[in-house]
């Protein structure tokens, strides 16, 4: 019989993203199945998931969930168990998964996610008619709840969970005053329980309740330990550091293969990265670039200070200056945009932006650009590196968590040996990006070294193989005890 996981997440690709979590959560059922684990995703029923799962079965009724009435609908995602929490007072709204088209948080964003929770915790235990589990998986603060309510709720067994950290920036940390409004035993306030810093955590209550916390890179998983990373939570990490463990994400090959991609112009593999001009042709094009056989560099991000977009704006006039050019793509932090647009128009037809959310263009970007820099302050694992090694994009990353673990540096070792695969630098500012760019650009200049810095990223794997098999042999280890 194989294992009955269910994955508790805010999103999860093809259904609901904003961002790496929904490519994780979205993989991660494929990825564990040849490993003898049945994962069954349960997501909250946003307007787009609830339409997406169409023909479904209902298989539990709640009358009041924290106050409002919820059902339980039963598809698939792709080959895999999907169950949507349908409760339109909390999801059936226009806007994003937490806020409106403005980007306001919800102010019920406390009562949407403990009420996900407690639904999660009701399934998980095998409460409704979707069946038992062995053991539940926890992604983000949006999910903690769900081993809390399991952990400290009266009427719910205990069983073996997982929490995962994809950003200890994101904590879900709210008023102590919305405490006797969740429904715990008054017990359960405490620093052993949910509270934290006076408040509620619910990504603080995750990590204290689970058997294991993972988050996703090894090197990230030391980081937290200190304050600088673990922001406020770093003295949990080290009081739970036996239970805390690193899994490396991977990328979905049946998404992100430039061979196969159904979204860029020239399909290419790394014999044929020639074939790579026609793509960087169409993306002058769309961004209003001229046309040039120099450095093309891109960046795919939400625009915040975790991904270092205010030290990318300083080093814009350098990058052009030496004869660089930048399509980007992202959307976020409005003085950030503005000061994009302010470089663009001082430099028309060397920076081409594109500002708002497009899945597409992410992938012709990685297709057709030379570089991504991906000048992250903090980065748990990274995908777009990931993406950019597979599709010959070379990656240009600060050294930090995930980026540290997955680019080897074009050092003078590295180079003699062969084996690197992009450009790490230290420290988020400006003279080490400037530098790290000086570098790329003299690593272009050198077309062969560049194309073995292509080359290998291309058949490095980062499939889910590896990674799919530490979250199951995890799985096993809880549930065998
Ligand atoms: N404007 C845009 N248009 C289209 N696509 C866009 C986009 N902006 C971003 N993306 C896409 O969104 C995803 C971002 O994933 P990342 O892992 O780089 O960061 P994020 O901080 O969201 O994830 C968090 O969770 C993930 C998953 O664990 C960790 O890898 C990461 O370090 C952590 O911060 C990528 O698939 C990227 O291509």
């Amino acid at each position: 019989m194989p294992l009955k996981v269910l994955s508790v997440a805010s999103e999860a690709v093809p259904l609901v993203k904003t961002g790496g979590l929904a490519d994780v959560a979205g993989a991660l059922p494929a990825a564990l199945a040849p490993h003898d684990v049945a994962m069954t995703t349960l997501l909250p029923g946003y307007p787009a998931v609830v339409k997406a799962i169409g023909k479904a079965k209902l298989v539990h009724k709640w009358p009041s969930l924290l106050g409002k009435p919820a059902r339980l609908l039963s598809g698939t995602i792709g080959e895999h168990g999907l169950l949507v929490l349908d409760c339109p007072s909390y999801f059936a709204r226009d806007g994003g998964p937490y806020g409106d088209s403005k980007g306001q948080d919800w102010a019920d964003n406390w009562q949407r996610f403990a009420a996900f929770g407690r639904a999660a915790a009701d399934i998980a235990s095998g409460a409704t008619k979707a069946g038992k589990f062995d053991l539940v998986h926890a992604h983000d603060w949006q999910a903690a709840m769900t081993l809390a309510y399991l952990k400290l709720a009266s009427d719910t067994p205990d069983l073996p969970s997982v929490m995962t950290i994809h950003n200890m920036a994101f904590q879900g940390h709210f008023d102590a005053k919305i405490f006797p409004r969740l429904g715990l035993p008054s017990s359960a306030w405490s620093i052993d329980g949910v509270e934290n810093y006076g408040g509620v955590g619910f990504l603080k209550a995750g990590m204290q309740m689970a058997d294991i916390i993972t988050t996703v890179s090894p090197s990230y998983a030391a980081e937290i330990r200190q304050p600088e990373f673990g922001m406020g939570l770093e003295g949990l990490v080290a009081t739970r550091g036996n239970r805390v463990r690193g899994i490396l994400n991977g990328i979905d090959p049946q998404v992100w293969n430039p061979a196969e991609d159904s979204e860029i112009p020239a399909n290419y593999s790394h014999r044929t990265l020639a074939k790579r001009k026609t793509n960087k042709r169409a993306l002058e094009k769309a961004f209003g670039l001229e046309e040039s056989d120099g450095p093309l560099f891109t960046v795919v991000s939400r625009l915040t200070w975790q991904k270092g977009m205010d030290v990318l704006l300083e080093v814009l006039d350098h990058l052009v200056g030496i004869g660089g050019r930048l399509a980007l793509l992202g959307s976020g932090d409005k003085a950030m945009e503005a000061g994009l647009h302010e470089a663009a128009a001082r430099h028309p037809g060397r920076i081409g932006l594109h500002i708002g959310y497009d899945e597409g263009l992410s992938h012709r970007l990685q297709a057709g650009a030379d570089a991504i820099l991906v000048p992250s302050r903090f980065e748990p694992c990274g995908l777009t590196q990931l993406y950019g090694l597979a599709y010959g994009c070379v990656p240009v990353v600060a050294r930090t968590g995930g980026l540290a673990d997955t680019v080897i540096d074009a050092n003078p070792a590295a180079l003699a040996s062969g084996v690197a695969t992009g450009i790490q630098f230290d420290g988020v500012h400006y003279h080490a990006l400037r530098a790290a760019i000086d570098r790329a650009m003299a690593l272009y200049n050198q077309p062969k070294q560049w194309r073995r810095l292509q080359q290998n990223g291309m058949k490095a794997d980062f499939s889910w193989e590896a990674s799919g098999r530490a979250y199951a042999d995890l799985y096993k280890e809880l549930t065998l005890k």
